[in-house]
């Protein structure tokens, strides 16, 4: 595959800092991932000090793949392809000591963060009131600020209760010797910041630091890019600032404003050659986002086939849209010989997938769901982390209490607040508190011993963790703590038994494949960072993810259901004034598209039990009128696509869709 001259300017300037400024399906990932090849073989750069980071962990992989094709494996050897997150956290086990943490940190998790912050909120806060306060901790930590700034900044009387449980709420953590996701960017930026040692160090390490999906980057994100980068601005940022579709999370477009601030010196290319997508599909999606306002001018063209018209389908409701959908991909398949995998649906939140679901397993069509209820939010998969965790850290009061009573040790509430209390004045973490006679003598004497065999359990597995390799752990620490048989106990249903039992085989599988140098404690930390969507390849099904969650993808056939007002866009955006932000979640979803697009919305929606109708999305009017094929509304275009399946051998589906 050939590169553009501008695909090949961007690859080969190193000269200073670097904006590839791009349309969606211009190659901006290429270049990335060429650039890195670039650096190792003509440059001879040790792929040890290029950094290159992806928004999802998925893509890290799939990076690190497409890398691994361009240069030879040990050419490759110790190079950084991971996320944010994954980088701080790699920071954070070297540096450890200078953010005041001991060596096997926990990583807490959205969960574990939240119980804290309504553990230190006022008593009996709504949960309205505690999502807002916890959004509001997260902000202040996302913009790299501390406690003290985020006090004097706090503008109203919510910001300022804000701050303080903040303040409140780091000191636990770091009582717990654990950090959270913001703080796997916060406190490494803190360190870059303030200590010049650590810069010197750091910069030496990276020498080199590249940035996918750029206009996503939140503040800290771009202050932490900023900080390793220094002034000699060895660094290549690619975006779309119409694809930034996470300002509701704190990313913040301005970045890419601010980059050309901060750097004088900055050069920006821009790609202007889409190789993803049909010509039709293209014209949708640069019609679309003509009507947001604009940062900077792009324009995109092709050199690639019209296509098929982009088929938009009224439905009767969203059963009768899922129905069509299914049938649609299982004709769709069968007339061009197509694989389930270069299916993708996507919507624009995960409960429309439950009707898909259904109908998809009707038509007998193969699919996989990328979100969901993630794998590690499931009870056993947090458990056993959760004792990975305490073995790591005993300080991880949070693993302590999730591990402590599961499987039943009869240790109860009562026991667990004495503890708390013991383990309080003497300001220690509750398994030190339980290791103590004298702490187990103050309690009553079933319970005591109940503790004591806890905390025997406990350093019996401290002690394999050091020997047995993280997989193998897995397997022990199931067999020691019988969580098997828990789990018998507990699920009467042979199915959902085993379903569960299998999670205990994969989180083992997972660890196997993760294992390649760290001890059970890091891979815990990195597995804490992993989602849903990070898990291996699915093989040949029909993909079924949010718009979200597709940001980054291709596929040859793609449908966006539910392309409703209320829906897409999504009500509280609109709300909130936010449509700009909803029209380039459209414009990411068309862009995903390289062959043939699908839009479809159902007219009634059941809502509470009552049946309330739908509009058709303001976007759909915004599209070329004259590329779009409707059906469902008009009559010619459905017969002459009924001709179609009926002329198919697909009767089955072709009944399907008939109305
Ligand atoms: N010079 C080229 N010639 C042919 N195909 C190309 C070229 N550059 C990129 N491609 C192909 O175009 C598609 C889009 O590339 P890529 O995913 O890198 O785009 P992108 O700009 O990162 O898109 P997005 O904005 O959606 O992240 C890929 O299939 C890629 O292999
Ligand atoms: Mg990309």
């Amino acid at each position: 595959m050939n590169l553009n001259p501008q695909q090949r300017a961007a690859i080969e300037y190193v000269e200073g800092p670097l904006l590839v400024l791009a349309g969606a399906g211009s190659g901006k990932t290429r270049v990335i991932t060429e650039k890195i090849a670039h650096l190792i073989k003509r440059l001879h750069l040790p792929a040890a000090k290029i950094a290159a980071i992806t928004f999802t962990n998925k893509a890290s992989r799939e990076m690190r793949e497409r890398v691994g094709k361009l240069v030879s494996g040990s050419q490759a050897e110790g190079l950084t392809v991971c996320t944010f997150h994954a980088l701080g956290l790699k920071f954070l086990q070297i540096e450890h000591a200078r953010a005041g943490l001991r060596r096997g940190f926990s990583i807490f998790d959205a969960d574990d963060a939240q119980s804290m912050i309504r553990e230190l909120a006022p008593k009996g806060i709504k949960n309205d009131a505690l999502f807002a306060l916890q959004s509001l901790v997260s902000r202040a930590k996302n913009d790299g600020l501390t406690p003290e700034q985020a006090a004097a900044r706090a503008a109203s009387a919510r910001e300022r209760e804000a701050a303080m449980i903040y303040a409140l709420y780091q000191k636990r953590l770091a009582a717990f010797n654990a950090v959270d996701f913001d703080d796997l960017v916060r406190l490494p930026l803190a360190i870059l910041e303030e200590d010049a040692e650590a810069r010197t160090i750091w910069r030496e390490r990276i020498r080199y630091l590249l940035v996918d999906e750029y206009q996503d980057t939140n503040s800290g994100q771009y202050r932490l890019i900023k900080a390793l980068a220094g002034e000699r601005g060895a660094f290549t940022a690619v975006g779309d600032d119409d694809q930034s579709i996470y300002a509701w999370r704190g990313a913040n477009p301005e970045n890419l404003d601010e980059l050309a601030r901060d750097y004088p010196r900055l050069k920006v290319i821009k790609l202007e050659q889409n190789y993803r997508c049909a010509r039709r599909i293209l014209r949708a999606a640069n019609a679309l986002i003509a009507n947001n306002a604009h940062l900077f001018e792009k324009r995109l063209w092709s050199e690639a086939a019209e296509g098929p018209a982009i088929r938009v389908v009224e439905c009767r409701d969203d059963e009768h849209e899922a129905e069509r959908v299914a049938g649609e991909i299982a004709f769709l398949a069968e007339k061009h010989k197509a694989r389930w995998n270069e299916f993708a649906v996507l919507y624009r939140g995960n409960f429309q997938s439950r009707a898909l679901e259904k109908a998809l397993r009707l038509a007998r069509v193969t699919y996989h769901l990328t979100g969901g209820t993630a794998f590690l939010e499931r009870a056993e998969v947090k458990d056993l982390l959760g004792y990975l965790r305490l073995i790591n850290n005993p300080d991880d009061d949070a693993a302590f209490l999730r591990v402590v009573n599961t499987p039943r040790r009869d240790i109860g509430s009562t026991t667990l607040e004495k503890l708390g209390q013991l383990a309080g004045a003497r300001h220690v973490s509750l398994l030190q508190a339980a290791q103590s006679d004298a702490v187990l003598a103050q309690l009553p004497a079933r319970t005591g011993g109940a503790l004591a065999g806890f905390v025997a359990l406990a350093g019996e597995l401290s002690v394999l963790a050091r020997r047995l390799p993280a997989a193998e752990l897995v397997g022990e620490l199931v067999r020691r703590t019988r969580y098997v048989e828990h789990l018998t106990a507990q699920i009467k249903e042979p199915a959902l038994r085993e379903r569960r039992l299998q999670n205990l085989t994969e989180l083992s599988d997972w660890f196997r494949a993760m294992q390649k140098d760290g001890a059970s404690g890091d891979l815990a930390a990195q597995l804490a960072l992993m989602t849903n969507a990070d898990r291996d390849d699915p093989g040949n099904a029909v993909r079924l993810m949010t718009l979200h969650s597709a940001k980054g993808l291709e596929f040859r056939f793609v449908f966006i259901v539910g392309v409703e007002e209320g829906v897409l866009p999504h009500e509280g955006s609109l709300e909130e004034g936010r449509v700009e932000e909803e029209r380039r979640l459209m414009y990411v979803g068309i862009t995903r598209a390289k062959e043939q697009l699908t839009l479809s919305y159902a007219k009634r929606k059941r809502r509470f039990g009552e049946i309330t109708a739908n509009e058709p999305s303001r976007f759909l009017k915004e599209l070329p009128q004259d590329d779009l094929a409707w059906s469902g509304r008009d009559q010619t275009a459905d017969a002459e696509h009924r001709k179609e399946l009926a002329s198919s051998h697909l009767a089955r589906i072709a009944n399907l869709l008939a109305d």
